[in-house]
């Protein structure tokens, strides 16, 4: 009867989980490690990259980021509940060339850097630092290398769940999931109020993060800058701004020194070029410019349209409100010449 099925379906979850979170070993290991510096890892600077970092160092970084703002300390998280759930979120992110947990890190050091370098901690409560911080960690969890559309267009079980913002929706599941696994839940110890509203935070920041809703929440955000907004504190303006901050993040390999953007490009390049050709093969579809490899000689041209129509207004407006984070502007543009220069060489 029903009940059963729902009580098989329970166990089939709990089972899925439990292959889905941490090893026992792992965690014991990652909960006695040393952790260094946040100096150490350049956790403070916006030229971050994990290109020499191991496995373990990523996981290190991140208890650090955690460390740093006080987190464990302010929200009663058991520290063996941390190092669980990092490795969890780690073991959740899929070995794709660019939407892996790499990706996820570099988005979570941007948003400390941001928060602390750029002074931006200073509009946040202790609780969106927590629900943002985890958010950038969780925002591209199982991602399967390809987008929204090709989800849409080959009716997968993740459209026929979701018919917007598709993976957005399956990040934020999948944050949950690990959430509810045993021993993983690093809000345990959260009021259920408090709960609620960090759980708003983390679920509002993931869905942010997909781009075709970045052009809406810009206008919005453009509106409120231009008419001289300065109180940041009111329910919707402070998600506005957490969405704004979220995207800001997410791009922001955009704004790194030009060899690492220069080699995180080619990440992209490659998972986009791996769409295009199940497209070609499995949907017998011309995929787009983006995703086309015959089409590579376009890609700096790309990059130049894509500094241009999201990545510069984006930081240009943040940077007038938030001048401290100026250095993912000024590292844009740098980046936007070596583009317009490989550009015009082909
Ligand atoms: C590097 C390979 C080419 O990469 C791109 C090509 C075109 C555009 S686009 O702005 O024209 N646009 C974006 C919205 N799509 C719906 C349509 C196409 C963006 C990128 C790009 N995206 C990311 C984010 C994953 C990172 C990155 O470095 N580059
Ligand atoms: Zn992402």
């Amino acid at each position: 009867n029903a009940c059963k099925l729902m009580a098989k379906q329970k166990v089939a979850l709990e089972c899925l989980s439990y292959h889905a979170t941490a090893a026992t070993e792992d965690t014991v290991k990652l909960c006695q490690d040393f952790i260094p510096s946040s100096e150490t890892y350049n956790l403070y600077s916006f030229q971050f990259h994990d290109f020499d970092l191991t496995d373990e160092d990523t996981c290190r970084a991140t208890l650090r980021m955690f460390l740093q703002c006080n987190l464990v300390e302010k929200f009663h998280i058991p520290y063996d509940v941390l190092c669980r759930w990092t490795l969890s979120v780690k073991k959740n992110y899929r070995p794709v060339k660019y939407h892996n947990w790499r990706h996820a890190l570099n988005v979570a050091q941007t948003m400390f850097a941001m928060l602390k370098t750029g002074k931006m901690e200073r509009f946040m409560s202790d609780l969106e630092i927590l629900g943002l911080l985890v958010a950038c960690l969780c925002h591209d969890l199982d991602h399967r290398g390809t987008n929204n559309a090709f989800q849409t267009k080959t009716e997968s079980p993740l459209a026929i769940l979701y018919s917007t913002s598709t993976m957005e929706h399956h990040h934020f599941d999948q944050c949950v999931m690990i959430l509810n696994s045993e021993s993983n839940n690093i809000f345990q110890a959260l009021s259920p109020c408090d709960y609620k509203d960090v759980m708003r935070v983390v679920e509002t920041a993931i869905l942010s993060t997909d781009l075709a809703m970045y052009f809406k929440k810009k206008s919005k955000f453009l509106d409120l800058v231009d008419n001289g907004e300065f109180d940041w504190q009111s329910p919707e303006k402070k998600e506005l701004l957490c969405g704004m901050m979220m995207t800001a993040c997410d791009v922001s390999a955009i704004a790194k020194p030009w060899e690492v953007q220069h080699k995180v490009a080619k990440l992209v390049a490659d998972e986009f070029f791996d769409q295009g050709d199940l497209e070609k093969l499995q949907l017998n579809q011309q995929p787009i410019a983006m995703m086309d490899r015959e089409k590579k000689d376009e890609l700096p041209q790309m990059q130049v349209g894509f500094i241009d129509m999201i990545c510069l207004p984006l930081y240009k407006v943040l940077s007038e409100t938030f001048p401290w984070i100026q250095p993912l502007y000024l590292g844009t543009l740098e980046n936007r010449q070596r583009w317009q220069d490989l550009a015009e060489k082909v």
